[in-house]
């Protein structure tokens, strides 16, 4: 029988050097996932201090794929702390390219990745991982309990939805395309949900229990459909 496999994505929000405590949680979340017979890929963003690597490369005049180049080794090096976490669980180095990830995939080992490529963000980088490695389902841990109709950082009356359609995700999101924009899922990444018709449940990720949760098919967060 074919073990369930899973995408986790993971926000540079959370899984950066300010929080040490929240990713030996994660650590042990995808361990005992592991130890469960699930076989798991993590997409890791940058967070924080891509975006302050970014703001300098900006203020230094460079173009956006050289900001996005910097985001990128920003977001590895929060993969790789979480790689380390992992101990053995974990394949080693982080993978820089596509072809990296099917590799490291052949070790059975947990795959850790970061960014890949400029004009996207680790979303894009979450949903291609998912549909090269054939995985079908994709939690997306972030800063916010969910998808909502208008960015409830910005707006107090936004409100949360439970279930949206990759369709109508569009109209909620408010995108910047540039270097330290890309907010939630980007352009590429609803294209490849699509397509490969990836469900995703989107989540508050500073709580760790919520994977287990979203698991254990508790309603919380924001399902969004893929396809009809
Ligand atoms: N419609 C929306 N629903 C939820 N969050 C939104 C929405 N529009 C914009 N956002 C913003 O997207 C942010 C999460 O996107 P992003 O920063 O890319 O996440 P991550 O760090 O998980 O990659 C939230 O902090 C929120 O401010
Ligand atoms: O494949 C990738 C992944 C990331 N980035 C850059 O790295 C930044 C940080 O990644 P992301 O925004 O996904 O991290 P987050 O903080 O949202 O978790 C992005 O804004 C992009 O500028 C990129 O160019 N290509």
């Amino acid at each position: 029988m074919s073990r369930e496999k899973l995408l986790l994505k993971i926000s540079g929000k959370i899984v950066n050097p300010d929080n040490p405590e929240i990713i030996a949680r994660y650590a042990d979340t995808i361990k005992k996932l592991v130890d469960e017979g699930k076989r798991i890929a993590v997409v890791v963003g940058g967070g924080r201090y891509s975006r302050a690597y970014i703001k300098c490369a900006k203020a230094l005049g460079l173009n956006n794929a050289q900001a996005d180049m910097i985001g990128i080794e920003i977001a590895r090096v929060n993969a790789l702390l979480l790689a380390y976490a992992l101990g053995d669980y974990a394949y080693t180095p982080i993978p820089r390219s596509v072809e990296d990830v099917q590799r490291a995939w052949s070790s059975n080992k947990v795959v850790v990745v970061g960014g890949l490529q400029p004009g996207q963000s680790t979303a894009a980088v979450a949903a291609v991982v998912a549909e090269t490695l054939g995985i079908g389902k994709m939690l997306y841990a972030t800063d916010v309990d969910g998808v909502y109709d208008k960015d409830p950082k910005r707006f107090s009356n936004a409100k949360k939805l439970s279930v949206v359609s990759i369709d109508e995700l569009v109209n909620f999101m408010s995108q910047r395309y540039e270097a330290g924009g890309y907010e939630l899922l980007d352009p590429i990444a609803i294209q490849i949900i699509r397509r490969s018709c990836i469900e995703v449940i989107v989540f508050n990720g500073f709580e760790t229990s919520n994977v287990e949760k979203v698991l254990r098919g508790e309603s919380i967060g924001t399902k969004i459909v893929p396809c009809k």
